[in-house]
């Protein structure tokens, strides 16, 4: 597949954005250059990619260069591969062997937060984060200067996390993706690192995240919820409205690279001057860059152990390990390296002879050629990685084994476990004596046994493709705009207020569903004021004069307790769902308790638990419990430790009493909320309608709804009950209900002795308040386009509306009287349709 933009029918432009170019400079005179190939896992794999778009790379070209002629020069050479190179100058040291990967490169791999060094006031946290975020800017220049309209910027890793909000602030059209190659650690680990909530956020700027396993994803997703509070979903992490999608691509390599490599005379020479120098031995290969993560200390220890354990192997087996120079300059590296030399002496001097050593150690990098040879000849691969993004260099064995069909044991922290993992034998490299028996294992295996873990691994490395991985990578992020580009085209629907008013007037039984919080309150000054759930004084006399109509009727749909909706709205002939529609009550009447049956509620005496714990220990903190909810409230304690007690509380909840619960999590900005999931607000609003009809004994079907709130993503459903496509799919649902014993329950009413819904199309108003993306087909800026437009409701001339109270004779509602059994009121739903010549869409 080639990728084309279809406005222009040009290939499509793709900038690759990652630290490291895919070749490296070398300064060869004043103005000359060579260039070579660079190390590392992710430039194998986006050369796969390339090909597929019209592709420029930017990045660092592996040197400093501070003079112009030098950098003009490079420039030039760079340009004919494509490149284009990023000078990172004075910012390089600090950036990239301090914050890159003497910070970052530890905790996204599970080693900790490394001490800074006080006695050097030049190198601090501080300092390399500044570096960091300059080098950031540098990027973002270059790209600036690079970028034509439509192009997709694909960022890579962690070197780059404050690229995709420089690039949104300079231009938000521009569509971004992001990858990040290395693991994603675990919240408690990721929470550690200073400055973490701002790194965060950038990375949300892109439209789409990419990550090699779920396990990755998964842990950026819940340190984004822990430390962020944004909303983990489905589709990836909603933070006020915007969605940043978040999906697992596993990278691959590209195979057919190596398969050719391996039928090469040069290789075929290679290899057998290798089996010739190894005769009579068997090989164990390792190939890893020099890097505390691939576990090299480990590997030489498990191998150890190998020899003291099986004296008959000492001369017949010897351990090739390739171990790439890498990040020099940064000292862990330094440490590593001194500490490697130091085993493999040891192990040489235990178990070697004048004429054999069984670690043949090798301090530098091999030519592509070469590596294939050794992957070819070689009889087991040995990775012992720690912690690795995916380890290519499993892949690129298996890709290489074709004849020779060798074992590859496999640590199972490396991501490319979850891909390999059914051919390889997989260990745990800190476990010396599992890793000594899985080499036993490996070099004694049958060879129909070896044939058969082959045959699985070589068919997943053939198909799972660096090129599907870039297609996945760039159709996801397509799809994830044309997504976002549907949602936003349905959105800019305008109340059209003076159609509201007039079909109010002309219509004779008006159903008016009001969300709460956020819709009837007083709008919040500023975020950190006290969540206050007072009525808006300014709608006191409109509610008043709606609510004693008679043909009007008005529901508070909220998930507050029952306690807040009577406070608040006991004085007004009004109907109460409270917590989520729960609970029921018109005015005048009682609560009616309406848990649907089968409702989990085993997490409530666990959470009661929690909550107590962490009252007793917030001081002026209290919880609210209902049957179905519970609400722990900070609002009157220290507010910072509050905060700080209410993320410890959801770790306990999430670990324990909610781990596997139907619940919702609501955190607010004084309180965390514990609800049963048990029904959307749209499920609720059937049952509500339903003991509506039968307590105000309704003959006049309902001809209007006007509904409107600020309501959960979840709860959207209320704007499509109305809908009707929605309601025919729901006629054959039955509603159900739970007595309870100490309420008046709801009893499924057997004669409902007409039709109760008789809404035209248009005259359904759903209202969305202030949200980008919903499902109503009306949006309104606040709360405050509600209360004005109900003033005008309440005041509304009526007296063109007609007050027939039964339905016309003329209409079509011969079902009503076939229907006198009982049914749920649904069943008796009649929606007509938008008259013929109406066009207006009628999607929401
Ligand atoms: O550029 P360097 O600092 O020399 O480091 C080399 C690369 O190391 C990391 O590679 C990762 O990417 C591989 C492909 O996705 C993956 O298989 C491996 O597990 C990772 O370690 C790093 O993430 C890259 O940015 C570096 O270029
Ligand atoms: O001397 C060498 C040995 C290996 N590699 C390549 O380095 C990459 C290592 O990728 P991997 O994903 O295993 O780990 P990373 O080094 O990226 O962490 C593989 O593509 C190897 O072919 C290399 O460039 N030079």
């Amino acid at each position: 597949m080639v990728s084309y933009d279809e406005s222009c029918n040009k290939r499509q432009r793709l900038l690759v954005v990652a630290n490291r170019l895919p070749v490296s400079a070398k300064r060869t005179g004043e103005n000359s250059w060579s260039l070579e190939m660079s190390p590392g896992g992710l430039i194998s794999g986006l050369l796969g990619v390339a090909a597929e778009f019209e592709t420029k790379w930017v990045g660092w070209p592996g040197v400093d260069v501070y003079d112009v002629v030098g950098k003009n020069a490079l420039s030039k050479s760079l340009a004919d591969m494509k490149c284009i190179p990023v000078f990172l100058e004075e910012v390089f040291d600090q950036y990239y062997n301090g914050y890159c990967n003497g910070i970052l490169w530890p905790i996204l791999h599970h080693m900790g937060l490394p001490q800074e060094d006080h006695n050097d006031t030049n190198k601090t946290y501080q300092t390399q984060y500044d570096a960091y975020k300059k080098a950031n800017r540098k990027f973002l220049d270059v790209i600036i200067e690079n970028y034509e309209e439509g192009d997709i910027v694909w960022i890579h890793d962690y070197h780059l996390l404050f690229l995709p909000q420089y690039l949104k602030e300079y231009n938000n059209k521009i569509k971004i993706g992001w990858f990040l190659h290395s693991p994603f650690p675990s919240s408690e680990v990721f929470k550690t690192l200073p400055s973490r909530s701002e790194l965060l956020r950038s990375v949300l700027t892109a439209d789409l995240l990419g990550f090699h396993t779920y396990d990755f994803a998964s842990h950026f997703v819940r340190t984004c919820t822990r430390i962020l509070g944004v909303e983990g979903t489905h589709e990836g992490i909603v933070d006020h409205g915007k969605v940043t999608r978040v999906a697992v691509f596993p990278i691959g390599i590209d195979p057919n690279r190596f398969l050719k490599a391996c039928e090469l005379p040069e290789v075929r020479q290679q290899m057998t001057e290798l089996k010739q120098r190894f005769a009579g031995k068997k090989v164990i290969l390792g190939v890893d860059r020099l890097d505390m993560i691939k576990g090299i200390p480990q590997k030489f220890l498990g191998f150890e152990k190998f020899l003291e354990e099986n004296m008959d192997w000492r001369d017949k087996v010897v351990l090739v390990q390739i171990a790439v120079p890498t990040r020099n300059n940064v000292p862990e590296y330094q440490k590593l390296k001194s500490q490697v030399h130091g085993l493999a002496g040891r192990i040489n001097g235990r178990f070697g002879s004048v004429s054999s050593l069984p670690i043949h150690h090798l301090d530098c990098s091999v030519d592509f050629n070469f590596l294939c040879a050794l992957y070819a000849i070689a009889d087991v691969m040995l990775v012992t990685s720690l912690r690795d993004g995916m380890n290519l260099v499993s892949y690129e064995f298996i890709a290489c084994q074709e004849a020779k069909k060798g074992v590859l044991v496999l640590s199972e922290f490396a991501g490319a476990a979850q891909s390999l993992g059914a051919g390889a034998i997989l260990v745990n490299p800190w476990d010396v004596t599992e890793v000594s028996s899985a080499i036993k294992e490996a070099l004694n295996m049958s060879a129909e046994e070896r044939d058969e873990r082959h045959r699985l691994n070589f068919q997943y490395v053939k198909t799972h493709s660096a090129k599907k991985w870039g297609d996945d990578f760039i159709s996801e992020l397509h799809d994830t705009f044309s997504v976002s580009d549907m949602k936003i085209k349905k959105i800019p629907l305008e109340l059209p207020q003076q159609d509201v008013i007039q079909r109010y007037s002309k219509s004779n039984n008006r159903l008016i569903i009001l969300g709460f919080f956020g819709t009837l309150t007083e709008p919040m000054k500023n975020q950190n004021e006290e969540l206050d759930l007072k009525l808006n004084p300014e709608l006191k006399r409109t509610l008043k004069a709606l609510c004693s109509d008679p043909k009007t009727t008005v529901v508070v749909l909220s998930r507050s307790g029952k306690n807040i909706l009577d406070k608040i709205f006991g004085e007004y002939n009004i109907w109460l769902a409270a917590e989520n529609g729960m609970f029921l009550r018109d005015t005048i009447g009682e609560w009616v308790t309406n848990i649907p049956e089968n409702m989990d509620l085993d997490w409530v005496d666990g959470t009661k638990n929690v909550f107590k714990y962490f009252t007793a220990r917030t001081p002026r903190s209290f919880f609210e419990a209902s049957e179905t909810s519970l609400v722990w409230n900070f609002e009157n304690a220290d507010v910072e430790f509050g905060r700080a007690q209410a993320r410890d509380l959801l770790q306990y909840l999430w670990a324990g009493p909610i781990s596997n619960a139907s619940v919702d999590v609501v955190r607010g900005n004084h309180s965390v909320e514990v609800h049963a999931v048990g029904e959307t607000k749209g499920v609720a609003v059937g049952r509500i309608l339903e003991e509506i009809v039968r307590k105000k004994s309704m003959t006049t079907p309902v001809d209007y709804v006007f509904c409107s709130g600020y309501f959960l993503e979840k709860d959207e459903d209320i704007y499509t009950f109305f809908k009707p496509e929605v309601v025919s799919s729901k006629l054959s649902h039955e509603t159900r209900s739970k007595s309870s014993t100490s309420n008046h329950s709801i009893k499924k009413k057997k004669h409902l002795s007409s039709n109760v819904l008789d809404l035209e199309k248009g005259n359904y108003f759903s209202v969305a308040i202030g949200q980008a993306h919903t499902k109503a087909r009306y949006v309104v800026d606040s709360s405050h386009d509600v209360m004005d437009l109900l003033h005008k409701l309440a005041v509304a001339d009526t007296t063109t509306a007609t007050t027939s109270d039964s339905f016309s004779e003329t209409e079509d509602y011969q079902t009503r009287n076939a229907n006198a059994d009982w049914k749920p009121w649904i069943n008796y739903v009649k929606i007509r349709e938008l008259a013929v010549g109406d066009t207006e869409p009628v999607d929401i």
